[in-house]
């Protein structure tokens, strides 16, 4: 069992020898850090959300409107924190949420690589974007022997999105998580203030250039006129989903299926009795829909709701503790978004284990003061709801 706690003496230990962690270990400085040494359009990308970003604000805030009270006398010596999700038995509750086009946050382009590295070192899975800038055979393989989750982004085109699930498939991922909230993308003043659209401009979209149905919609490869193929992912890209689409969706993969972005319960009992496997509660961290509520404040209704499905998470997750509050309000998995880019951004795959290592001991020490030994434990404690 990993004792995630132990990272903590690394750090001191390195600390006595002279050697301060390269990374910094809790989000504030992590992030300014990242942000001065990403450039601006990536910046503003990665950082950026809807609207004045009140929604993607309130995410992180509203973690402190929930409290734990610890536990004494139990004996918390060893913590066992893993999870079953879907037929796996993961060593713990947090995974990497999908972050496209993050070969933008690495220097050399191949972020998703080292996202992947990252999940094969610390044993966090990665859910891998559809519009990841490196195929997702190659991140699949770079994942090593931590299992990997698929994204779809649901294409226009029935025999693209079926062609993508197949490939993930046979790449061994264990999950397809289809992505609901990002048919078009929200309103995005700071992308659209300064003309940035890294995501899109130059883009290496790996999975669409290197996909057989895709390249057979262009009149000539994107090796020649990568500017015509992101025309063509443009158009195909963002099918409209309703409920209508489920059986179709159900029958293209054999594997688990998780829809990601429910944020109303009926949602995901509609999406449980249409046959998702689990539901994930998110709101795509505020950069879709503006004006809406903390994710964090979303989830005890969608567990109620979810009746004993599992419910992955994620949205204004920046801490250790943050981890162990979703896990008390009945999260079944964590996601971590822009703090594992950000850690990419200052030291690729080591910087992403290191962001990952350090919300891991962060919770596993959390779990071992509260006297929790168990993630079971977390959550019959529960967090409680302070007044505002
Ligand atoms: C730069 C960036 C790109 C993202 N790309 C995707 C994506 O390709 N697919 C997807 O389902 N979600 C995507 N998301 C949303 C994340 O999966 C996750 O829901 C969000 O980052 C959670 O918010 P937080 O990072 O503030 O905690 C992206 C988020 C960011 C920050
Ligand atoms: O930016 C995002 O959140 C996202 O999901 C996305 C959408 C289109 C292109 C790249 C990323």
């Amino acid at each position: 069992m990993p004792h995630y706690g132990d990272y903590q003496n690394a750090i001191y230990g390195a600390g006595l020898a002279g050697v301060v962690p390269k990374v910094p270990v809790d989000f504030a400085t992590l992030e300014a850090r990242a942000l001065a040494a990403l450039p601006p359009s990536v910046r503003d990308y990665v950082q950026g959300g809807c609207g004045d970003e009140h929604t993607q604000r309130t995410n992180a805030e509203a973690f402190r409107h929930w409290g734990m009270t610890p536990r004494m006398m139990v004996d918390c010596e060893t913590r066992d924190l893993s999870v079953r999700l879907c037929g796996l038995t993961l060593p713990s509750p947090v995974f990497m949420a999908p972050i496209g086009v993050t070969g933008l946050c690495t220097p050399d382009g191949h972020g998703d690589l080292a996202a992947a590295r990252a999940a094969a070192e610390t044993g966090v899975p990665l859910v891998a974007s559809t519009l990841s800038n490196d195929p997702l055979e190659a991140v699949a393989a770079a994942s090593g022997a931590t299992p990997a989750l698929f994204q779809l982004y649901t294409p226009k085109d029935r025999d693209l999105a079926a062609s993508l699930v197949a490939r993930a498939e046979g790449a061994g991922y264990k999950a397809i998580v289809v992505t609901l909230d990002t048919w078009v993308t929200g309103w995005r003043p700071r992308d659209l203030n300064t003309g940035n659209f890294p995501q899109l401009r130059g883009a290496v979209l790996a999975n669409y250039f290197s996909d057989p149905v895709f390249r057979a919609q262009l009149a000539v490869p994107p090796e020649q006129d990568p500017a015509a193929a992101i025309r063509q992912w443009m158009g195909v890209f963002g099918k409209v989903l309703t409920w209508d689409d489920m059986p179709w969706l159900r029958a293209l993969t054999s594997l688990p299926l998780i829809l990601k972005g429910i944020c109303h319960p009926d949602d995901a009992r509609r999406a449980i009795d249409a046959g998702a496997d689990a539901i994930y509660c998110s709101n795509h961290g505020g950069r879709q829909a503006n004006g809406g509520i903390a994710a964090i404040d979303l989830l005890p209704d969608i567990v109620a709701a979810a009746g004993g499905t599992p419910v992955l998470f994620d949205s204004g997750i920046r801490s250790g503790t943050d981890v162990v509050k979703a896990l008390a309000l009945g999260a079944t998995a964590v996601g971590i978004g822009r703090p594992y880019s950000y850690g990419l951004a200052l030291d690729g795959a080591a910087g992403c284990a290191h962001v990952l290592r350090c919300i891991l001991a962060e919770a596993d020490l959390l779990m071992a003061v509260n006297g929790w030994p168990t993630i079971a434990a977390v959550r019959k404690a529960g967090a409680r709801r302070l007044t505002a």
